[in-house]
């Protein structure tokens, strides 16, 4: 069963201890730097009952999202459920909920690489997919650890109990934590072989006692209205650490266990991760379509959309559009089986790593070409849309910000909707997010020298070198 906003919302009011400088946060679904956050992500609950989308969204009474693929028009279909939820927030909330359901699904499509030398956490990973779709629950996840290293700080076992483990440290970054119905908790990078403390994954709910979440900057308490931050205002979908005192995780949600071995492998062996790149290609395309939209307006307000150099970087913008949408449909279109075809199919490996070099490089260079479009006028706004508004301040304001055919109430609108995508401490963190969502660079570019096709670029390389010699004449 699908659940509608307010049953979202009435979930997330379950005294979860969230910090908010240097304050309690009582209520995540209605304090000011969280509430309309909130009501996004109940959003997207409602958009799958409305009779418009919900074809789209759901199969058979649940989140398509997830569904195990058995097919390349399985896939297919998943990315147009994947496309109509990042149309919603136009690309800017990355931890929707079909985000770990698509990881969920990944588990439940071989659930045997849970059963590890120390621990068979198969059940509990098939039981972990089955809660969250019959559920219809948001769930995010940290998997990386605080100043990166693998110190007592870092998220470890300290003791078992009857039923369960109990878990101390921090593990971050938590997109979306605050606004979820469970975190999941693991780590992806490799561990030492003898690393069996911090070799751990479980899902655990953020009002679990213990349990703290520590937010970052709240940029939608600090915009002013949706007016003048027209993202930031409704799509901060926030960032928190994790930080367990103690928690006890019983054991039916504890998926791998003092296993370093386990703890990576159900990122890389099953199509989790390859399924959470399907979600995140699919919402960068949506967003450059949104930015390369907001370059055509921006263009056309400042009157510089035929000059041949603004034609040319619109073109070149489009192209990025145009990458951004042929790495999903290469990924669908290269799809491999799983398990023998036991677990479906799974985008390619090869192109959807590929697409995380390619999205990290690509986004600052969309953000920077489009600042170049936008100019001063870009910073050059009215402080508030309430200036606008003012009896002696507001005629000044459509006289002097206005340009021929846009009236300054548009004209101020589009670029304070620009500055928020491009400019504010919300832009500069999308940048960051396009970049390291996935990992570092290091690791990743590492990663591609594995999955990418090393052995067939050598060896056309080689075969030209051996063609020809010293006394080879053509
Ligand atoms: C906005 C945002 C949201 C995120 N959301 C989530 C989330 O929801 N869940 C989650 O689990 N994670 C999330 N991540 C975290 C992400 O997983 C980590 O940031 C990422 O794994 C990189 O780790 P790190 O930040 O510790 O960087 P580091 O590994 O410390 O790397 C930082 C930089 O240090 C240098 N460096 C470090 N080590 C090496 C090396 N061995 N070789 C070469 N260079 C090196 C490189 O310049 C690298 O870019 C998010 C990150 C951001 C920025």
């Amino acid at each position: 069963m699908t659940r509608c906003g307010q049953e979202y919302l009435a979930g997330l009011r379950d005294g979860r201890e969230i910090w908010l400088d240097g304050e309690r946060v009582k209520d995540v679904t209605a304090h000011p730097a969280f509430r309309s956050t909130a009501a996004s992500f109940a959003g997207l609950h409602d958009l799958a009952d409305d009779p418009a989308h919900r074809p789209v969204l759901v199969q058979g009474g649940v989140r398509r999202a997830y569904a195990v693929p058995r097919s390349y028009e399985d896939l297919v279909a998943r990315r147009q459920a994947f496309r109509t939820t990042a149309e919603a927030s136009y690309g800017y909330l990355g931890r929707t909920p079909d985000y770990m359901a698509a990881g969920a699904a990944g588990f439940a499509a071989a659930p045997d690489v849970f059963t590890g030398g120390t621990f068979d956490g198969a059940e509990h990973a098939l039981a972990f997919h089955r809660r969250l779709a019959e559920g219809d629950l948001h769930a995010a996840f940290t998997l990386g650890n605080p100043g990166g290293g693998e110190d007592d700080r870092t998220l470890r076992v300290v003791a078992e109990r009857d039923g369960g483990i109990v878990v101390r440290g921090a593990k971050t970054v938590g997109t979306g934590a605050v606004f979820a119905d469970e975190i999941l908790v693991g780590t992806i990078e490799p561990l030492a072989p003898d690393d069996t403390a911090h070799a751990l994954t479980f899902s655990v709910r953020p009002d679990a006692p213990g349990l703290k979440l520590i937010s970052r900057t709240s940029y939608e308490e600090r915009s002013r209205s949706v007016f003048d931050h027209p993202l930031s205002s409704r799509y901060d979908e926030n960032d928190a650490m994790l930080v367990c005192e103690d928690v006890f995780v019983p054991w039916e949600r504890v998926l791998t266990y003092r296993d370093p071995v386990t703890t990576g492998a159900i990122w890389w062996q099953t199509p989790a991760y390859l399924n959470f790149v399907h979600q995140s290609a699919t919402r960068f395309w949506t967003k450059l379509e949104f930015l390369t939209g907001l370059a055509i307006l921006i263009t056309r307000s400042h009157g510089t959309e035929q000059l041949p150099p603004v034609v040319q970087a619109v073109g070149r913008l489009l192209g990025m559009v145009a990458q951004a949408k042929a790495f999903v449909l290469a990924a669908e279109a290269s799809y491999e089986q799983v398990d023998g075809g036991r677990g479906g199919v799974r985008p390619g490996q090869e192109i959807s790593h590929a697409q995380r070099i390619m999205a990290g490089e690509l986004y600052p260079r969309a953000v920077q070409d489009i600042k170049l479009l936008a100019g001063g006028a870009l910073v050059q706004l009215p402080a508030s849309g309430r200036d606008l508004l003012h009896p002696e301040l507001g005629p000044l304001v459509r006289r002097y910000f206005g340009t021929p055919g846009h009236p300054a109430e548009d004209r101020v609108k589009l670029l304070k909707l620009a500055w928020d995508a491009l400019g504010s401490e919300f832009a500069g963190r999308h940048e960051q997010y396009e970049r390291f969502y996935h990992g570092a660079p290091h690791v990743y570019l590492t990663m591609q020298t594995r999955a990418g096709a090393a052995e067939r670029c050598e060896s056309l390389a080689q075969a030209c070198l051996d063609g020809y010699g010293l006394g080879t004449t053509r």
